[in-house]
């Protein structure tokens, strides 16, 4: 009696394991379903006509000689290929059998098999009518090129090399090209520059960007619809995919999951991919590790906060663009040197200062420039938040951060928590109880009495007001 198709499937898998990379093996041979045998015909079942398409390209010599050894030369091979019933939701998804004439004939195989008939829908999750390959929306904000990105020391490799991409996407050492740092430093700026780049170069490509929550949000929809084979299919054609904020991934598991299947395709099939995430992927937490290695294979580069001339190159471009040519270089020069850290928040300064003097009338004068400013400085103070300052004022007296919370009466870190409730209190909303649950989950009176004792000790000790001093400095830093 001949072996069962479930068992003469895993010889081939056995054999076929020992023979390409395990991350093929995973990503093409663990997914496909053994279904039968008849007439020395093994029918396997795999999740899209892609999957089809590539094990026909890639592998077929190695299910050859793999599947002819278990059965013989007179064996041959059919694919069932799983698509969704559009019209039936929440039923199991149908499968497309390939024509009987079409089938591998693993004696004399045509040297490319087609599925002759329709191929099976890909439906497009951003619901542009017509699915075709090239209709698909990039969803690019045309602002952001590269003459609208202007160079500095702080974004120098991040920019060269996504130029490269740019110009030869999937084909540099650069893929994934992953471009990390703080928010409001320019980060989707470059990776949109790259993908409009990309369409002005190579306008057949297929270009997608897509913030990492929107993508988290389609997958789950597809899967309460029952349509995970259509997001896939849809991602697993794009050339070029841009994921923006990875970090969101953090902890969705399946979500990760999926998106490593279609990291590995687009990989595999020479795609780029190109992601921006807060930190670089040796810091991310909450991610798999699989996943944070492929992270790793390309390029990461990092941008960071932009020196005071690049700054004002910013701002002086920003005008430019914009036809305002009423503003005078001590203004600029005013905003450049008052706000450091954020892009954003140097172009919200502008913005601002632009409306204000437009609806007041007024001249955008230095003393404008500085009452708005001063504002949006303060502001950004008021954000700082209580477990923020607890590090800042433990890193200065050298103690760890859960000392704060322990219960001991130990002088140094009794002070040290009256500091951080003080600092707290002064430098952020927070409420008195809202802090004192968070510093050594203590009540409002203690936060009060914190701040009392803080406040005498600063007016009656040189010292400790000092100390303050440069505490609260770097808290502003
Ligand atoms: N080098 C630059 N030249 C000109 N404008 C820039 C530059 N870098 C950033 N910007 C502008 O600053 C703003 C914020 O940039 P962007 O949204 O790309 O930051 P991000 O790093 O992606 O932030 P987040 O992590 O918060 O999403 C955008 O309007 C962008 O055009």
């Amino acid at each position: 009696m001949k072996p069962g198709y479930e068992i003469v499937w895993n010889n081939c898998l056995n054999v076929i394991k020992d023979n390409i990379p395990q991350i093929s093996f995973k990503t093409w041979f663990e997914p496909i379903v053994p279904l039968k045998i008849e007439s020395d015909v093994l029918t396997i079942q795999v999740p899209s006509a892609f999957f089809y398409e590539y094990l026909e390209e890639h592998f077929i010599d190695l299910l050859r000689s793999t599947i002819r050894r278990e059965l013989g030369h007179s064996a041959k091979l059919e694919y069932s290929v799983v698509v969704d019933n559009p019209h039936q939701k929440n039923q199991q998804p149908l499968t497309q059998r390939l024509p009987s004439n079409n089938r591998t004939d693993l004696r004399n195989r045509p040297v490319s098999m087609q599925m002759n008939s329709e191929k099976p829908v890909v439906k497009n999750p951003f619901v542009i009518p017509g699915i075709k390959k090239l209709n698909v929306d990039p969803q690019l904000n045309s602002d952001y090129t590269f003459e609208n990105h202007i160079e500095g020391e702080c974004n120098r490799l991040a920019r060269s090399a996504g130029m490269a991409v740019a110009k030869n996407p999937g084909k540099t050492a650069f893929n994934p090209l992953f471009l990390y740092g703080n928010s409001g430093l320019g980060k989707t700026h470059l990776a949109q520059a790259i993908g409009i780049d990309v369409k002005k170069y190579f306008p057949e490509k297929t270009v997608l960007y897509v913030n990492a929550n929107k993508f988290q949000t389609q997958f789950t929809e597809s899967v309460r619809n029952n349509t995970q084979n259509d997001f896939l299919n849809f991602y697993q054609m794009i050339d070029v995919l841009i994921i923006d904020d990875v970090q969101e991934f953090a902890g969705k598991e399946k979500t990760q999951n999926t998106f490593f299947h279609i990291f590995n395709h687009l990989h595999q099939m020479g795609k780029q991919l190109i992601l921006t995430a807060d930190k670089a992927p040796v810091e991310m937490k909450g991610m798999e590790d699989r996943l944070l290695s492929r992270f790793k294979w390309g390029l990461s580069a990092d941008v960071h906060i932009p020196d005071y001339d690049t700054r004002v190159a910013i701002l002086k471009h920003k005008l430019y663009k914009d036809g305002i040519n009423s503003i005078g270089g001590d203004v600029i020069e005013y905003i450049a040197s008052n706000i450091s850290q954020n892009i954003r928040e140097l172009e919200g300064a502008l913005i601002s200062l632009l409306a204000q003097a437009t609806l007041n009338k007024k001249e955008i004068t230095r003393e404008v420039a500085m009452s708005i400013v001063d504002k949006l400085v303060k502001k950004t103070q008021k954000e700082l938040s209580v477990d923020y300052i607890q590090q800042i004022v433990c890193d200065y007296f050298g103690l760890a951060v859960d000392s704060l919370q322990s219960k001991t009466r130990k002088r140094e870190i009794v002070q040290a928590r009256q500091v951080a409730m003080y600092f707290s209190k002064s430098l952020t909303n927070s409420s008195l109880s809202a802090i004192g649950s968070k510093i050594g989950k203590k009540d409002h009176a203690t936060v009060l009495h914190a701040c009392k004792t803080v406040n005498n000790l600063i007016e009656t000790d040189k010292d400790f007001k000092n100390q303050m001093q440069e505490i609260e400095a770097q808290i502003k830093m």
